[in-house]
């Protein structure tokens, strides 16, 4: 038995992970800080993947005492923790504060107590950035950022031994835009100049959660992928090369 957390897991990209997971017999834990979504998706799913393999708990990742309820009400149900898709995030350019702690601190509080739980017998913690984690995005340099503390968190606690020598993997996922409910009725107030979001959005297309989740699917199989970020564009799935700031820059 496989047991996988999902963050933020009632709709989008984190729903469409879980229904990837059930597909591969995992048991699926997923939290989200809507409740009504969050029901609604899991009466869904069980549905069509079975009652006893899905399994819904309120969670607001930025409160330490929800995610460690979460984690306490996974470990009674199933006794163990193999994945982590710490996967919730907003994109609020004014409400700055409140994208730090749900995008980043989320992340890291989801990812801490994992490790804490893996350490006793591996397991894969996979952290949902973005194509803004790579690239500089002159709508979102919040969101921007800590979509790149994410890339860096990970590929950091990856080279760590806490990571290496306990058999877990912590891999990083950067999509381009896909087709869920963040980048629709999107508002001014949430970007700094809401009119640049559309020529990146017509340039780099909108991706089907399908081809997200075939990116995601891949960052599951690949074994040696530890402190990785998987690049998934409509035309491009490759993991990111980072520049060696010992090497002489290019002239
Ligand atoms: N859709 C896109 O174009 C891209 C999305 N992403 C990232 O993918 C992740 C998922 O986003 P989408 O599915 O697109 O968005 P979405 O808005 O469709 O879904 C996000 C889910 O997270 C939940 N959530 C929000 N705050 C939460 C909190 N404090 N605690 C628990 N759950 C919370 C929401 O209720 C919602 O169910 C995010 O981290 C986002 O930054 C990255 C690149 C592209
Ligand atoms: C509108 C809400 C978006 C939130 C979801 C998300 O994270 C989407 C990210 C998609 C792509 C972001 C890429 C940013 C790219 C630009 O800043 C620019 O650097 C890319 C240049 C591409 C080019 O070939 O010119």
């Amino acid at each position: 038995m496989t047991v996988a957390i999902v963050t933020g897991g009632a709709k989008g990209l984190g729903k469409a992970f879980c229904e990837a997971l059930l597909k591969r017999s995992y048991k699926v834990c997923f939290c989200d800080v809507d409740t009504d979504e969050g029901e609604n998706t899991q009466q869904f799913l069980a549905k069509q993947y079975g009652n006893g393999n899905v399994y819904f708990q309120k969670c607001d990742v930025r409160s330490e005492n929800d995610f460690t309820a979460l984690f306490n009400g996974v470990l009674k149900k199933y006794s163990s923790i193999d994945l982590i898709v710490n996967n919730a995030g907003i994109i609020h350019e004014t409400q700055w504060k409140n994208c730090v702690d749900i995008n980043l601190n989320g992340v890291i509080q989801g990812s801490m107590l994992a490790m804490d739980h893996m350490k006793h017998g591996g397991g894969v913690i996979v952290n949902v950035s973005s194509l803004s984690g790579v690239l500089p995005t002159l709508y979102a340099p919040v969101y921007a950022a800590t979509k790149a503390a994410v890339v860096n968190f990970t590929r950091s606690w990856a080279m760590n031994p806490a990571v290496t020598q306990n058999n877990i993997r912590m891999v990083t996922m950067c999509p381009a835009f896909a087709d869920t409910d963040i980048i629709k009725d999107i508002k001014e107030e949430q970007f700094q100049g809401k009119q640049f979001v559309a020529p990146f959005m017509e340039k780099l297309g909108i991706m089907p959660l399908e081809r997200v989740t075939e990116g995601f699917l891949k960052v599951l199989d690949d074994q040696d992928n530890n402190g990785k970020s998987l690049i998934v564009t409509a035309n491009v799935m490759n993991y990111a090369t980072f520049p060696d700031p010992f090497q002489p820059a290019t002239k």
